[in-house]
């Protein structure tokens, strides 16, 4: 018999701090045991729901609630959020906003010691998840100073560990790598087999979190619930390209190889999908398809020659790395939680300095420079957009880099015009910054940078946290800036969707150094590679196993279909 866990009769929300409601008139039962995902476009909605479940609406964060929000028997209106935490596990989107503890370790013991188990257990419970989590080696070290992927293992874990009736996560994958981010909807799934837990998950990243089954899909539009489906109605629909959701990459193979969709049937995993004659109509669209063009050669660019760094003795984090970074390069650096990404793009803009080792940039030595010179040639874009903005106005933030190299007034604004017309802002320049929206202001961050005209940019996540229709606009921005402008790019992400659709070369990170330096699709045909460097494989390999057809030529020909569809 169903039995409704969390309730929501007539609810309407509004923000104090918003003129107009955020949520209208939401009726929903999610019953006990039941695991659903939440999907929609950024903006419509979806934390200020999950937020209403664990309370942190309207106790952390306060509005007006009307009509009756329950959880687990609780008036959330009326409970607190200390009771309301006992019932409801939850991963925030930003967890560095979370921690309590001195250690990895103590953080997530934190929900056992709220629930006093003994100290034995308690160890013994810590060590066990942070195995599966991969934090063994973390466990005393200070949670300020992990990499953001250990840090949103660090709260997984944490969450994971309790166990609780209801867990919540918000967007739990953008900064997990790949590999971590399907070992964690694994674990997941088998809690709520396990325990009969009841799960919710909001998050843009539809495929990753269907590789587990997932009873419902509420799809929240302009704070309303638009519809309450089943995975396979959901993919069967044309709702996906309505409500900023990435169809997956499988469904866009068999689209770009003219499969009608109502013919497809287990369409909700790419283990079971199958059309009539598919493999026939795959391998023939497979040998229809124009030869694939060969990259010209580049130029070298950046130069990185035996360079050795730790922030301690004990812990090297590169060992004799050698890396060439080519004029016109669209490269993807990629490689498992705190394998030391975000440290090399902090040696190449001088946040932190090598041991021993040479770069240099063009005809540069890169280590004879100091931070503020080598940003007129790199410039460095982090993953959240609120970090690196200081001023009020867009002009004024633009224009900031400018000032600070005594340019000319005249000079100043038609750079700042120029730069925000590329970033398509000029409309907004006289707005405050704090109007726009994350993707916009991402480029206000972006904008900043090309201002002083640098050679190369180093992105870390430039989608994480951003809806389809947000992330393609970035991306194919990106793409414009490489091809039109000559601007070198390095993405640092652990999205495989976007390092395949975009990067023209992946270098891969492994322990102290580079353990493959490829196209996009042939690492992610190198089952070794994957595994040794937790990324994952796609769904096009798995398909292309299960028809018999080539994985690198199957792969590179659906991406090659979508790039000119795009171009056209
Ligand atoms: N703390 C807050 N105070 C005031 N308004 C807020 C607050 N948090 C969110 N909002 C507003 O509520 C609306 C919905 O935000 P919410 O974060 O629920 O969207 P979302 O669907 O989770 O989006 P995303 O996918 O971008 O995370 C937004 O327009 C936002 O401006
Ligand atoms: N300030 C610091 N002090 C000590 N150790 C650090 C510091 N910053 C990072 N580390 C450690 O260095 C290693 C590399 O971290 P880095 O942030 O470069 O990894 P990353 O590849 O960017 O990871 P992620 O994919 O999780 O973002 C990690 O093990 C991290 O814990």
């Amino acid at each position: 018999m169903a039995e409704p866990i969390i309730q929501f009769q007539d609810v309407t929300f509004q923000y104090d701090s918003q003129a107009e409601p955020t949520l209208h008139n939401i009726n929903l039962t999610i019953n006990r045991g039941e695991k659903i995902l939440i999907v929609g476009p950024s903006g419509s909605g979806k934390s200020t729901l999950g937020n209403l479940i664990n309370g942190l609406i309207p106790h952390a964060i306060p509005g007006q609630i009307m009509g009756k929000v329950t959880v687990d028997g609780e008036v959330v209106q009326d409970s607190s959020i200390f009771d309301l935490s006992l019932k409801v596990g939850t991963v925030l989107q930003d967890p560095d906003s979370q921690f309590v503890g001195l250690t990895t370790a103590e953080d997530i013991a934190f929900a056992l010691e709220n629930d006093q188990v003994a100290t034995a257990e308690m160890k013994q419970r810590v060590k066990a998840v942070a195995g599966t989590l991969g934090l063994d080696n973390q466990l005393s070290q200070s949670p300020q100073n992990l990499s953001g992927g250990q840090k949103q293992r660090t709260s997984m874990a944490g969450v994971l560990i309790d166990d609780g009736d209801i867990l919540l996560f918000d967007e739990p994958l953008a900064a997990l790598d790949p590999a971590t981010g399907k070992a964690s909807i694994k674990l997941i799934d088998d809690l709520h087999n396990r325990l009969g837990v009841t799960v919710v998950i909001i998050e843009h990243r539809l495929e990753d979190v269907l590789t587990q089954p997932i009873d419902r899909v509420l799809v929240v539009n302009d704070g309303r619930i638009t519809a309450d489906v089943t995975p396979d109605a959901l993919l069967h629909s044309d709702l996906l390209t309505t409500i900023g959701v990435r169809s997956p990459l499988y469904l866009q193979a068999l689209t770009a190889a003219g499969v009608a969709k109502d013919s497809i049937t287990g369409i909700d995993s790419v283990q079971t999908v199958d059309a009539p004659q598919l493999q026939q109509r795959l391998s023939d669209w497979l040998e229809g398809e124009p030869e694939l063009t060969k990259a010209s050669r580049r130029e070298p660019l950046l130069e990185i020659r035996n360079l050795d760094f730790g922030y301690d003795a004990q812990t090297p984090i590169f060992n004799q790395l050698n890396l060439t970074i080519n004029k016109g390069d669209m490269l993807a650096l990629v490689g498992r939680n705190g394998v030391g990404k975000t440290t090399l793009s902090q040696l190449i803009t001088g946040f932190a300095t090598p041991q021993s080792g040479q770069m240099r940039f063009a005809d540069t030595d890169l280590l004879d420079l100091s931070i503020k010179e080598r940003a007129d040639h790199i410039g460095y874009i982090m993953q959240d957009p609120n970090q690196m903005i200081s001023k009020n106005l867009i002009h004024d933030e633009v224009g900031l880099g400018l000032d600070l190299r005594g340019v000319a007034p005249e000079e100043r604004d038609r750079r700042v015009d120029d730069a925000l017309k590329i970033c398509g802002l000029y409309a907004f320049r006289h707005w405050p910054i704090s109007a726009l929206s994350f993707g916009q202001k991402k480029r206000v961050t972006i904008a900043s940078i090309l201002v002083l005209n640098p050679e190369m940019l180093i992105l870390d996540e430039p989608t994480a946290g951003q809806d389809w229709r947000h992330y393609t606009q970035m991306m194919r921005f990106l793409e414009q800036l490489n091809r039109e402008q000559g601007i070198t790019i390095v993405l640092i992400t652990h999205d495989m969707h976007l390092m395949l659709e975009y990067a023209n070369r992946t270098v891969v990170l492994g322990d102290h150094g580079i353990m493959l330096d490829a196209l996009p699709a042939e690492v992610l045909t190198n089952r070794p590679v994957i595994k040794a460097a937790s990324l994952a494989e796609t769904s096009l390999y798995t398909l292309a196993d299960r028809f018999n057809l080539d994985p690198y030529q199957f792969t590179s020909q659906v991406i090659a279909s979508e790039r000119r569809s795009w171009h056209e």
